[in-house]
């Protein structure tokens, strides 16, 4: 198999042969990784040509217990005077689990003095993270308070966007540009200029941004843009009778949303995504919160856009670097494992359920995002202050 990764091209050129996995079925296939805590591990293989499949496939393969499984209802809590009370068995659940990923907010004197003399870098999930799962994606805006203070935090720290959507639409619902944004999963990236880091990887393209700055433009699965066009028509054309089904084309991948569809027709929707998967072999599938997503097979995700942005920062060498990326989806779980695996930084989960996470703490919802990024600013700007005052009592 000839992988080309970091320095050229992240695209697999070559099918892997088949893996017989558990279920007999390719793990590309599967909705959920075979092992451990870690949900994909970033070096994704090429599924094999297959006859299209039959309804019993998708039924076989778990699709629809994955798609049962994800996004989970919001649990309701008795708030009784400011403690929250645990209203049962799942409350329970949910403590004990905080023992294992710790509230990022109760923690926030730990990392502030770990933070101390490091640089910080922000890495931010849109969906779920800054802004709240709603029913209708075109309706998931972002509050005015949490806009600013994600301006106030990108006065302070390098702060870049992660989205699974398109990098276009997440800059429209965000709409500030004083950030770095990342669209499709990190495959397309509008960072910084840095010439180290374009002269070595070949997708990587100077160009010009909203307010006519250069910038470095990074897609890794170019090529695949008029196959995911194809794969985004012929899925409207394949839904178009499945009340409540939604697709979404992400330029390098696409959504197919079943949030609004009746349960029963849950195997439609899994099916015309199976058979997509195998007329398209070069494509695979993720799982997100009542979605399906279609991507090119590359060995690129979020973890690897991260990467490429500490880099982009010139922040990947330093040791006194601590990002931070907060997340809800499956797909932060790229992320958090890097950062656990460059020992480095802190991958924070957005949940207010138990899940099996490579992040190192937790956070309720986009609610505690935004008072754990107020507190952020907050503890950096009284920094800057105290520090201004010594400098000039010093003079
Ligand atoms: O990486 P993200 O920024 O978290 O994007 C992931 C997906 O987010 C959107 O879908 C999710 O949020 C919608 C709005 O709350 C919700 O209706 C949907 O059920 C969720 O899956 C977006 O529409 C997807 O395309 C993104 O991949």
């Amino acid at each position: 198999m000839d992988m080309k990764s970091n320095k050229s091209s992240p695209v697999l050129t070559d099918p892997a042969p088949i893996n017989k996995s558990r279920l007999g079925i390719h793990s590309n296939l599967l909705p959920y990784p075979q092992s451990g805590a870690s949900f994909s591990s970033g070096k994704h293989i090429n599924i094999p040509r297959k006859k299209p499949g039959k309804l019993d496939d998708v039924r076989s393969n778990g699709w629809l217990d994955a798609m049962k499984s994800s996004s989970p209802p919001r649990k309701k809590l008795i708030k009784d005077f400011n403690f929250e009370v645990a209203a049962d068995e799942t409350d329970i659940a949910y403590f004990s689990w905080m023992l294992k990923y710790p509230s990022a907010l109760n923690s926030f004197e730990q990392i502030t003095n770990f933070a101390k003399t490091k640089k910080i870098a922000i890495f931010l999930d849109y969906d779920g993270t800054l802004s709240p799962i709603v029913v209708d994606p075109d309706q998931a805006t972002m509050s005015d308070e949490m806009r600013s203070v994600v301006r106030n935090v990108a006065k302070y720290f390098p702060t870049a966007i992660i989205s699974g959507r398109s990098r276009d639409k997440v800059y429209e619902l965000v709409g500030l540009t004083e950030l770095y944004y990342a669209g499709s999963h990190g495959m397309d990236i509008m960072g910084p200029i840095n010439r180290a880091v374009s002269n070595n990887q070949p997708n990587c393209i100077k160009s010009i941004d909203q307010q006519g700055k250069e910038v470095n433009l990074f897609q890794p699965a170019r090529e695949f843009i008029p196959m995911i066009d194809e794969v985004f028509r012929t899925l409207v054309e394949n839904t178009k009778e499945i009340k409540g089904a939604k697709v979404e084309n992400h330029k390098f991948c696409a959504s197919v949303h079943y949030r609004n569809v009746d349960e029963k027709n849950w195997h439609t929707i899994a099916q015309c995504v199976h058979d997509i998967l195998t007329q398209y072999p070069r494509l695979r599938l993720t799982h997100g919160r009542k979605v399906l997503e279609i991507r090119p097979v590359i060995d690129w995700n979020k973890g690897r856009a991260v990467e490429f942005l500490l880099e982009s920062l010139g922040l990947s060498k330093r040791d006194d670097v601590l990002p931070i990326y907060i997340g809800d989806d499956r797909t932060d779980e790229d992320a958090f494992k890097v950062l656990r695996e460059r020992n480095q930084g802190y991958g924070i989960l957005v949940s207010c359920v138990p899940k099996e996470t490579n992040a190192f703490y937790s956070l309720r919802d986009p609610i505690e995002v935004l008072q754990f990024l107020s507190s952020l600013v907050r503890w950096k700007k009284l920094g800057e202050e105290r520090r201004s005052m010594n400098n000039r009592r010093s003079i």
